[in-house]
């Protein structure tokens, strides 16, 4: 049965369950963590700190058929079939959902422009943070799912990449056919424009996805950041969406203080249909924790280094052992694309690399609530943002490691 495959794929321990979540930036660190001192060799001296090395490795090719690729795959559910949501009793009890008749369950695609605040608003609605925010563009790359869930009601929202007009990479296009899946597979959707930004038609956006469906799909325009601006301006804004855009309603929100979420969560459960939940209602995601530990390295990227570089960087996590007597050991690799791109990650005498694991290290063990002992090698890939059969598997065509 499809939607069985689907839950038994979402089912814990591989995905993140609601207990575990992001640290807010600059949240107080716990206790100090065991030393797991591991030394590492480089051409530019090893530097390692406690339960963290880096390792530089030479330029290399890496083995297209190496044991990676060899990993079970989980694909990413584009939407399972309603009438197979029809669990009996037994499989409801199980995966705790209940058959209330009031239940309403759905997908909601959340669509913008890079940096609109899509992800902050998301991640208040679900009330963890599943996606990265960072102030530059772009930081989105992959679908990320994430689910609300209370008694009366499952909201599972489509956080997507920022739509952008200009392809510059494979991975771009690779990254809007995931937007125009989600799109086509919503029930509802959830149009984020910037109020800081001068208003602009939003048809392009939509037309793809929404514009293809038999019967028009629900579509709130969200105006983000109204903190940042005026009353007078807002109500300006508020008059403009509603007389050029296409849409069922506008609402005024500030994601980042969570003012107006609770207004957006309340139009998307009117629009909602009838229906048992999706997904065990502990779930918050369908990604499995290492997901999430290969998108904190890339959010530290992000924060830690300027320009291009953070957009040249895919972080695959290569290995996760759990270990119960003993911290998880984790490795991860960082894939740049030119030897310049490298040494700047590395930083003088390993100094930046150092950085970068610590800041990430310390942000997993929050995440996963254990110590860890992490390792981050550094490698050349050339033009990987170019290479198909490599973005796939990144998880960049709908595919994820499932362990
Ligand atoms: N002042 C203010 N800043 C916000 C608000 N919502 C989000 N931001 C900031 O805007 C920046 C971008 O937020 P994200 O949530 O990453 O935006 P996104 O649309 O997911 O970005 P992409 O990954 O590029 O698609 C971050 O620095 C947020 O802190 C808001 O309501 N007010």
């Amino acid at each position: 049965m499809e939607l069985g495959l689907a839950l038994r794929l979402v089912a814990p321990p591989a995905c993140l369950s609601r207990r575990r979540a992001f640290p807010p930036p600059g949240a107080p660190r716990g206790s100090s963590f065991l030393s797991g001192r591991r030394e590492c060799s480089s051409r530019s001296g090893a530097v390692a700190s406690g339960g963290v090395s880096y390792a530089v490795v030479e330029q290399e090719e890496v083995d297209e058929g190496d044991e990676e690729m060899s990993r079970p795959r989980l694909e990413l559910i584009e939407k399972p079939d309603r009438n197979l949501a029809l669990l009996d009793e037994y499989e409801s009890e199980e995966l705790g959902t209940s058959l209330c008749a009031n239940h309403k369950s759905g997908y909601v695609a959340v669509l913008g422009k890079p940096n609109v605040g899509k992800s902050t608003l998301i991640n208040q609605i679900v009330g963890q943070k599943l996606s990265i925010v960072t102030d530059k563009p772009q930081t989105t790359r992959h679908r990320i799912l994430g689910i609300c869930s209370e008694p009366e009601y499952q909201i599972i929202l489509y956080d997507t990449p920022g739509v952008i007009k200009k392809e510059m990479h494979k991975l771009d296009s690779m990254m809007m056919k995931n937007v125009q899946s989600a799109i086509g597979n919503a029930d509802c959707v959830v149009v984020v424009v910037d109020a800081c930004k001068v208003p602009e038609k939003i048809d392009e956006m939509l037309e793809e996805g929404v514009g293809n469906k038999e019967t028009k799909v629900p579509v709130v325009l969200v105006l983000n950041k109204k903190d940042m601006i005026k009353p007078g301006e807002i109500a300006k804004k508020l008059e403009w969406y509603q007389k050029f855009t296409d849409v069922d309603d506008v609402i005024p929100i500030s994601a980042k203080f969570g003012n107006g979420v609770d207004d957006i969560k309340e139009w998307i459960l009117s629009k909602l249909p009838l229906g048992p939940a999706y997904y065990p209602k502990d779930i918050a995601s369908e990604h499995p924790e290492r997901f999430f530990v290969g998108e904190i390295v890339r959010e530290k990227i992000f924060l830690q280094y300027r320009q291009e570089i953070p957009y040249a960087c895919q972080v695959n996590v290569t290995s996760y052992k759990s270990r119960p007597s003993a911290k998880d050991f984790i490795q991860v690799e960082i894939l740049v694309e030119r030897e310049s791109q490298r040494s700047i990650i590395l930083g003088k005498e390993g100094k930046a690399i150092k950085t970068l694991a610590t800041a990430s290290r310390l942000d997993i063990e929050d995440f996963l609530q254990k110590k860890v002992y992490l390792e981050i090698d550094v490698k050349v890939k050339e033009n990987w943002r170019q290479d198909e059969r490599l973005l796939k598997r990144y998880g960049y065509g709908g595919e994820i490691q499932a362990l």
